[in-house]
This record gives C-alpha cells, sequence and structure tokens, in this order.
C-alpha cells in the first residue's frame, strides 16, 4: 500500500473545501491542496479575515484557521497541485445539462472530463483518481478511457468516493461520517488504491465504517441515497396536504410512524419543499439513467418525488394567496429565509424561489430578510428564473438587513427557512407593527401554534388545518 503524502482536490466548492480541510486537519503529514480556476474563490478561502470564506459551515473557519498554510493550501495551480500529488480528487460541479440530449435531467459531465484531461496531459508518474463529484453510474470508465488515451502512459487507478456530507452538518458529518464508500476495480492495483484511501479516512474513522465496492454501485449508490432521502421528505409532504384536509397533525404521523424502527424517525419534517443542489439534479439524473435504459416505469416512479415537491412549493405560495382574499397585489409580505435550509448561505433550488417567484408574478411586494444570504445572491437566483426583467424584480422585492423592521405595515411574514433565530424574535411586537388582520405562514413548522395565535395572528402552519 502506497505511503500517502500528498493530495490534491480539484474544485474548492461546498465539498472540496470542507472534506479537505477536514482531511488536512486529521492527516497532519499530508499535504492537502485544493485548487480551482475560479481565482475569487481561492482569493476567499486564503483571505485572512476567516468570515470571508466562500462558504458558510458551523465549525469550518477554526479547521480551516488550524490547518491553512500548514498542511492545507488553495490555490489556482491547477497543474502544479497535479504534479505534485498521488491522490487526485474530482470535486468540482455536475449540474443538470442545460442544453443538448439530456437537457434538463442528464448530468452534465463537461467539467469532469476537462479535470480529466488535465489530469492525462500533467501527470507525469501513476495517480489514483478519485471521483469525489456525484456522477452517473458507469462515468468512471469515460474517465479512464481519456486518462488511457491521452495520458503519458504512466497508471491511473480510478475509485469513486462519493461525498454524503450535508451542507450545514459538514464538518460535523465529516468528522463522525455513518460511511465512506470506496469502489474501484476488483484487480490487485484496484484493491491497492482502494485500501490507500481508505488508510487516509482511517485516521479519524473505524475501518468498519468504511466500505468498499465495485465503482458501478459506489457510483449508483450515491444516486439513490439521495433519492431515497428526497423520496421520504416528498412523501410526508404529500401526507402533509392530506393532514390540512383532515384535521390530522402532520407532526403526530411523523412521530407515530418514525417510532416504527423499520421506518426511523428521520427526514420526516414536512417543509414547503426540499432544495439544495443534489436532490433534484440527481433524481433528475437517476430518472435520465432509467429511460436510458429503456425502464420506463422505474424512471416514472423516481420522477413523481420531484412533481410531489414541485407541488409542495406551489400549494404553499397558493396558500398565501388564497388567505390574503385572493389578491396580494401591493401587498407587502416578507419572506424569513432565503436559503434552503439552516445553517447554510447556499440557496441553489432553495425553495424559496420559486414561492418568491410566484408571489411577484402576482405583483406583491416582497421583503426577504436571511441572515446569511446576500441581496446580490438573491437578486441572482431570480434573475436566473428569467420570468421578470431584472428591474421588475429589484422594484417588486426588497432585501432587508432587519427583521423585525421589515414587517413594518405588512400584511404576512412567510417562514421558508429554518433559521433558530426567527423562534427567538419578539413576535408580538412583529404583530403590533403589521396591518391587521396579520398572518403568519409558516413552511418550516417553527412557531408554537398557540402562542401565535393568542397573540392574534392568523398563524397557518403546514401540515396542519
Ligand atoms: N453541495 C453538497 O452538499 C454536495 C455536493 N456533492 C457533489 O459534489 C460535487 C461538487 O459540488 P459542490 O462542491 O457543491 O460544487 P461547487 O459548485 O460549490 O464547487 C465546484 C467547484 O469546481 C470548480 N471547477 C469547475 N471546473 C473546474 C476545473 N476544470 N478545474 C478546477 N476547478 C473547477 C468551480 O469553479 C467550483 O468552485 C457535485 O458533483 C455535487 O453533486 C456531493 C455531496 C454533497
Ligand atoms: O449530495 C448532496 O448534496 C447531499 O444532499 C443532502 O444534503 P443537503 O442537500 O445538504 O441537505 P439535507 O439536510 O439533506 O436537506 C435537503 C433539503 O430537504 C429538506 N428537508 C430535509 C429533511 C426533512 O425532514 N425535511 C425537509 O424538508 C431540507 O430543508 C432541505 O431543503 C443529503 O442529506 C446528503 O447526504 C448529500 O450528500
Amino acid at each position: 500500500m502506497k505511503k500517502i503524502n500528498n493530495i490534491c482536490c480539484i474544485g474548492a466548492g461546498y465539498v472540496g473545501g470542507p472534506t479537505m480541510s477536514v482531511i488536512a486537519s486529521q492527516c497532519p503529514e499530508i499535504k492537502v491542496t485544493v485548487v480551482d480556476i475560479n481565482q475569487d474563490r481561492i482569493d476567499n478561502w486564503n483571505d485572512e479575515n476567516l468570515d470571508n470564506l466562500p462558504i458558510y459551515e458551523p465549525g469550518l473557519k477554526e479547521i480551516v484557521a488550524q490547518a491553512r498554510n500548514k498542511n492545507l493550501f488553495f490555490s489556482t495551480e491547477v497543474d502544479k497541485a497535479i504534479d505534485e500529488a498521488q491522490i487526485i480528487f474530482i470535486s468540482v460541479n455536475t449540474p443538470t445539462k442545460t442544453y443538448g440530449k439530456g437537457k434538463g435531467q442528464a448530468a452534465d459531465l463537461k467539467f469532469v472530463e476537462l479535470c480529466a484531461r488535465n489530469i492525462a496531459k500533467v501527470a507525469k508518474d501513476d495517480k489514483i483518481v478519485v471521483e469525489k463529484s456525484t456522477l452517473p453510474v458507469r462515468t468512471a470508465s469515460a474517465i479512464k478511457s481519456i486518462l488511457q488515451h491521452t495520458g503519458n502512459k504512466v497508471n491511473f487507478e480510478i475509485l469513486s468516493n462519493p461525498e454524503f456530507l450535508a451542507e450545514g452538518t459538514a464538518i460535523e458529518d465529516l468528522l463522525n461520517a455513518d460511511r465512506v464508500l470506496i469502489g474501484g476495480d476488483d484487480t490487485p492495483s484496484g484493491q491497492e488504491a482502494k485500501d490507500t484511501l481508505s488508510a487516509v479516512y482511517e485516521h479519524w474513522l473505524p475501518k468498519e465504517r468504511i466500505l468498499q465496492t465495485n465503482v458501478w454501485s459506489s457510483e449508483l449508490s450515491k444516486l439513490v441515497a439521495n433519492a431515497f432521502l428526497a423520496q421520504r421528505v416528498s412523501s410526508i409532504n404529500t401526507i402533509s396536504a392530506l393532514c390540512e384536509k383532515t384535521d390530522a397533525n402532520i407532526q403526530e404521523i411523523s412521530r407515530a410512524i418514525g417510532y416504527d424502527s423499520r421506518i426511523g424517525s428521520k427526514f420526516l419534517n414536512a417543509s414547503v419543499g426540499f432544495g439544495g443542489s443534489c436532490f433534484q439534479k440527481d433524481i433528475l439524473n437517476l430518472v435520465y439513467i432509467a429511460r436510458s435504459y429503456g425502464l420506463t416505469e422505474v424512471a416514472d416512479y423516481w420522477e413523481q418525488v420531484i412533481i410531489a415537491n414541485d407541488y409542495q412549493k406551489s400549494r404553499f405560495a397558493e396558500h398565501i394567496i388564497s388567505s390574503l382574499y385572493n389578491t396580494i397585489s401591493g401587498k407587502k409580505i416578507v419572506l424569513y429565509g432565503w436559503a434552503f435550509k439552516k445553517d447554510t448561505n447556499d440557496t441553489r433550488e432553495s425553495p424559496a424561489i420559486a414561492v418568491a417567484d410566484a408571489l411577484l408574478d402576482e405583483n406583491a411586494e416582497i421583503t426577504v430578510y436571511d441572515p446569511k444570504v446576500t441581496a446580490e445572491r438573491i437578486y441572482a437566483d431570480l434573475d436566473y428564473l428569467g420570468t421578470r426583467s431584472p428591474e421588475d424584480n429589484r422594484r417588486l422585492l426588497k432585501v432587508s438587513n432587519d427583521p423585525i423592521d421589515a414587517t413594518k405595515e405588512a400584511h404576512a411574514v412567510a417562514i421558508l427557512t429554518e433559521w433558530d433565530e426567527f423562534k427567538t424574535y419578539d413576535w408580538k411586537s412583529i404583530y403590533a407593527q403589521m396591518l391587521k388582520p396579520a398572518f403568519v405562514f409558516d413552511g418550516r413548522r417553527l412557531l408554537d401554534n398557540e402562542e401565535m395565535a393568542s397573540i392574534g395572528f392568523n398563524y397557518y402552519k403546514i401540515g396542519q388545518s
């Protein structure tokens, strides 16, 4: 088994940054270099002021402070880092394709392919190349083909090592992973590569939690894990709609079914819908793969998870509109939260975007407050939809830094992210300065029904009539 003292990771994003920071902090004898073509991102990773790191994750800045410029480096010198490394992680983005064959469903692998070509061009000695990005099953064979046909005749072992961290808990998830999955060839050199990577993780994780499989099982397991998780959220969200019609309470149902150890209690929180960069993208990819093998029933089954999620988002927006007497034109509605979940500044596929878009379609006047998301990001998310002009987005939607002041003369507040601070607000003062009747639409089931009603609010909690 190779002794590792140099690792490089291509892609300094939500996965590459935290994952490599943890590896560096747990393996002081290994030099870890995270490279990216985005100069701004690398500058932010190197910023003296740790509050300027490009991503926000609890515990991240402490780890970066401890390891940076000792054995953890952030750089744009991609070729140099590839050349020096024994293990190269590919952790670049794999978004849904926006063009050509598979548009809207398949994963766009152009960034991954560019990395493979770059590695082939630069490598002068044997390398272990690790797929950290989430990839369609059988991508490793494409990477292998590129490396073998364009490389300098050095040996490349390709491993699949998908990442299971969730944003907001990335550091905790990495330090205490349920499992690490390593897929590779069953050849002697493939086995050696799997053991070499395993030894890196064994610095801090028990060996039993490091699972080895063939490459294809590892690639597919990642898509399936996300599909199962998202399916649970969509399942409970469809039942939340039924609860609202029947006086059943979704929280009581989650508890009742979650006590069954076969079902388990986690991931049963009804919400305004799931967001995040991966659930939708990975399920669409799974659907595309199943369809490409002619497995129509399999594809249709998983596609329902996305359809149910879209339904939940539009159902929430429609409930706001109908509660406000079917007319929200010119009415001030405050959105609490824009991130797709608490403790992250990531807004990719956030349900807030879809809800805001639906309300703006009705000419509502929106004010958004999110403790971690910038105004620039919020406008970029809306502009990307292309529903209306950037000028109209800025005219109809304002971003506030003061959550309490934002509610002055508002008709309604909608809670779209479960930030803890929303629970600590003085809701009596908020009520006092809102127009009456004052509405709160709680898409995250954050607040207490009785308390909100006793203050005087018309309070709606998703999944409860
Ligand atoms: N965000 C998450 O929580 C998770 C993401 N994943 C997967 O990990 C992968 C990466 O996701 P994120 O880190 O969220 O993406 P990201 O978009 O935050 O970061 C990707 C980075 O790769 C860089 N990049 C692209 N092409 C490059 C190239 N040729 N050379 C150097 N750098 C290049 C981009 O500039 C960007 O900074 C995706 O496949 C995603 O599905 C997996 C688990 C969790
Ligand atoms: O591949 C990925 O990107 C990652 O996707 C998810 O992680 P993440 O999207 O960061 O966050 P989650 O905690 O899974 O939440 C996803 C969405 O579902 C929503 N959710 C989650 C749980 C729940 O009970 N209810 C619910 O509405 C969240 O609010 C959020 O919008 C998975 O949990 C990770 O294991 C995976 O690595």
